[in-house]
């Protein structure tokens, strides 16, 4: 049998919202129906963020705290909620699920690493798919600065997976000439991360954090790792299948 290829799917707050206040349960349905089509080509690692967008639905936490210790205490109350809606909806589809929290200094300590590896490579062999959050109780890394790109960066290149995809809102990375005269213009290749990073316009979508900076420094990890990225509009139905069909415009970044 032909080994599967193996892809670290990103998928931020804003795609999971659909850029709405709610978790969209029809974009997370359309996650796992496409999963399920490539099963038998595919495996999958989820790396999704989500659990402070699904709090805000439930709660609005009182703190004299700042702010970051709030979107802590709403990420612990929300990624049990986001988890169970992945379970059931993934279930519908066929799809095992489990749960991993991360945060980058896990990458820095070997036996960590090997730990992560470990346990990942049993889920994904007996056919679970793992989804990643960052482990917010304990590091702040993405909630103030990330957008869980990193965490999707480090994690694609620490278990070899063959594809980087990360999922945004826009149909890739534009010029920067056409974002400003209001017609968007994909670049659909990337091998020089020079010029690339000319393009980034100082913009970020509702729910975002990173804007495409830290998508940029995220696929340059995955480089670094041999790993290609694509950057894909998560807010279209069949994002990932329509990539590979060459449907949507998106960019590749070699
Ligand atoms: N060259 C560019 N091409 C596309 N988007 C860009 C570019 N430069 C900046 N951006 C901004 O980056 C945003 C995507 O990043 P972000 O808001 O962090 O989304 P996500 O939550 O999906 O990680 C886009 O909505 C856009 O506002
Ligand atoms: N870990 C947190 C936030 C991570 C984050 O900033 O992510 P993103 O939605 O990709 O901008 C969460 O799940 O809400």
């Amino acid at each position: 049998m032909q080994r599967k290829k193996r892809i670290l799917l990103k998928v931020g707050s804003n795609t999971l919202t659909k850029e709405t206040d709610n978790i969209s349960r029809g974009k997370i349905e359309d996650i796992a129906n496409q999963i399920a089509k490539l099963k038998d080509t595919c495996e999958f690692i989820i790396v999704s963020s989500g659990a402070i967008a699904v709090a805000k639905q439930f709660v609005k936490l009182e703190s004299k705290q700042e702010d970051v210790f709030v979107k802590q205490a709403l990420a612990s109350i929300g990624q049990p909620h986001l988890i169970r809606i992945y379970q059931e909806i993934f279930r519908e589809y066929g799809l095992l699920t489990s749960q991993c929290l991360l945060s980058y200094s896990d990458f820095e300590k070997e036996e960590s690493k090997t730990n992560i590896v470990n346990t990942i490579n049993v889920l994904v062999n007996n056919n679970y798919i793992p989804i990643i959050n960052e482990n917010d109780t304990v590091a702040t890394d993405e909630i103030k600065f990330g957008d869980n790109d990193k965490l999707g960066a480090l994690t694609a290149s620490l278990l070899k997976a063959d594809l980087f995809i990360i999922a945004t809102n826009t149909n890739g990375i534009y010029t920067k000439e056409s974002m400003e005269n209001g017609f968007p213009r994909t670049i659909e290749i990337v091998e020089d991360f020079n010029t690339l990073k000319e393009q980034i316009v100082n913009s970020k979508s509702s729910h975002g954090s990173g804007g495409m900076q830290s998508k940029i420094e995220a696929a340059s990890l995955a480089k670094n790792a041999h790993i290609e990225t694509w950057i894909v509009n998560g807010l279209e139905d069949h994002f990932i299948l329509n990539a590979f069909e060459n449907k949507q415009p998106y960019t590749r970044i070699k």
